[in-house]
């Protein structure tokens, strides 16, 4: 199941540079494995916003909310989910 997610990303100030550095260190880690292991299609910044588009193919809802929930910058994005149909126009 394909699903094009957006992320917006607002850290508080509260945070701090250097919890914030940390939580971006291990949110990279924890996307490329993510994206080694399949389920992670792509990522693609936004340009001019602390956003991207990113493309998942995983086998449930569930499975998409588990992913998204773990992510170190949950707390601080909003999220937009849009599943993705196949479209009847499509040849591949
Ligand atoms: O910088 C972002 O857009 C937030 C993010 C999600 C996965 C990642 O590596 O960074």
């Amino acid at each position: 199941m394909l699903y094009l997610v957006r992320m917006d990303v607002d850290i508080p100030d509260a945070v701090g540079l250097e919890e914030a550095d940390a939580l971006k260190a291990r949110e990279k880690a924890y996307s490329q494995e993510l994206q080694r292991g399949g389920e992670w299609v792509g990522i693609w910044r936004v340009v001019g916003e602390y956003a991207n588009y990113s493309l998942f193919d995983v086998d449930s809802h569930d499975r998409l909310h588990e992913i998204l929930s773990n992510l170190p910058l949950f707390p601080y994005m909003t999220i937009q989910v849009t599943a993705l149909a196949t479209h009847p126009s499509a040849i591949g």
